[in-house]
């Protein structure tokens, strides 16, 4: 029989007891962050159920990991503590289990209605780094940015190419983002010009949340990167497309980029993801030997994003895909990351880099869909090239179970005019 919990969830829903994403909430304005965990409509408190003791097992049994305000001490224990912790939630979840069905004291002490309490970033993110590896994405932005010839550079075929972001703006969904001012690229013979950024874009990407680090110097093996990956969130990395252009020859991204990035503040587990687990696309050529894995694993996860105009009530679906196009895995780019002895610490994010898929429906970004700004997007009544401001953009994901969902939620925030 399908494992049941003793809290009504629609089948709809993105958290049922086979999900069990962790995140870092307050109960009141006033209390100090916690971890929790989203069952259904609620959040468990894993403040209130580490407190009563109910963590037993051999490695959690004791430890002060859920009394912190965020989840780095956690998710730096690995995956033993990850699969115990677990095992644990969800029998205290079941259906068939009394200590909390039957305690109702303390089920109002511990499970609090999700629209009650405040989500904030579920980890204090030490370092950001975003990946460039969706072969469609960097197809249609190398014709964009440099013409038909050879759209992809070689080194995109044997590497995963990625820049270092900046996690001091790693903000939590619902975040209003103040449109950024910057040197657009010139037009014609004219110099740069400064201003608000006049192609505000998003990116749907998603985020993996590093578990135990690696010492400085001490690389991880593809092979064994997938135990230094906590679990995945989704991921705006908010992109003025005018600033960008201009600043990101020789060294890449900088301030088209820097100025926010969202993301959602469920971190689905791996464990969790395990049964939507697909085979990533062939590469060719072969990747080098520190690159070559023994399985290519990706996940079946439907991806949609949503654009609400400013002055309207409802949303347009602009884009659906799948993390499954991902030509670069998750594996290959944490240990592509360490390679060189870099250390990534418990925390620390790296972004997938936009998922665009093959179809014209499928693309990530505003640049794509509307081929900066050639073909304009007819949404209910509004039409957009770019951003503007007061337009709201939401992100959701989920995989398909039998009867059930495993989802992210959403990721979401609104453009606000830029700071004159
Ligand atoms: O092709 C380029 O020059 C740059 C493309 C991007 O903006 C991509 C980026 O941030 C990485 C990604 O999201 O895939
Ligand atoms: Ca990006
Ligand atoms: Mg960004």
């Amino acid at each position: 029989m399908a494992l049941k919990s003793f809290i009504e969830v629609h089948p709809d829903s993105h958290f049922p007891i086979q999900n069990l994403p962790y995140g870092v909430f307050k109960p009141e304005p006033e209390s100090q962050p916690r971890p929790g965990v989203a069952i259904g409509d609620y959040v468990l408190d894993l403040y209130e159920i580490a407190s009563a003791g109910l963590f037993d097992g051999p490695l959690l049994k004791g430890s002060d990991c859920f009394h912190q305000p965020t989840l780095n001490k956690f998710v730096a224990m690995g995956r033993p503590a990850w699969r115990e912790a677990r095992a644990t939630i969800q029998k205290l979840l079941s259906s068939t289990e009394p200590a909390l069905r039957d305690n109702a004291n303390f089920r109002g002490k511990s499970l609090i209605p999700v629209s009650k309490v405040e989500m904030l970033l579920p980890t204090n993110i030490g370092d950001y780094t975003d990946f460039f590896a969706s072969l469609h994405h960097a197809t249609n932005c190398g014709i964009i940015f440099r013409g038909k010839e050879n759209p992809v550079p070689l080194n995109w075929f044997y590497l995963p190419i990625a820049y270092h972001g900046r996690a001091s703006s790693v903000v939590i969904s619902g975040t209003g983002i103040v449109r950024p001012s910057g040197q657009a690229y010139p037009l014609g013979d004219s110099p740069p010009s400064f201003g608000p950024s006049q192609k505000l874009d998003f990116e749907l990407e998603m985020a993996a949340v590093v578990g135990p680090g690696n010492e400085l110097g001490k690389p991880v093996d593809v092979n064994e990167a997938a135990d230094h990956i906590f679990g995945l969130v989704l991921m705006n990395d908010w992109s003025a497309r005018d600033i960008q252009r201009w600043e990101y020859v020789p060294l890449g991204p900088f301030l088209g980029k820097s100025f926010g990035t969202t993301i959602s503040p469920w971190i689905v587990t791996l464990e969790a993801l395990e049964p939507f687990v697909c085979e990533a696309p062939k590469q060719d050529p072969p990747p080098l030997l520190y690159l070559a894995e023994e399985i290519s694993r990706n996940y079946d996860i439907s991806l949609q994003v949503q654009i609400k105009p400013a002055g309207h009530d409802q949303a347009s679906v602009v884009s659906n895909t799948n993390f499954k196009y991902l030509y670069w895995t998750l594996t290959q780019q944490l240990a592509h990351h360490t390679v060189n002895g870099c250390n990534l610490r418990p925390g620390d994010i790296f972004g997938t880099g936009t998922l665009s898929g093959p179809e014209p429906d499928s693309l990530g970004c505003l640049m794509e869909i509307t081929w900066n700004g050639e073909r304009p997007l007819s949404l209910n009544g509004a039409t957009r090239k770019f951003l503007e401001d007061g337009d709201e953009v939401i992100f959701s994901g989920f995989c398909k179970g039998n009867g059930y969902k495993v989802g992210f939620g959403t990721c979401s925030g609104k453009v606000l005019p830029s700071i004159p």
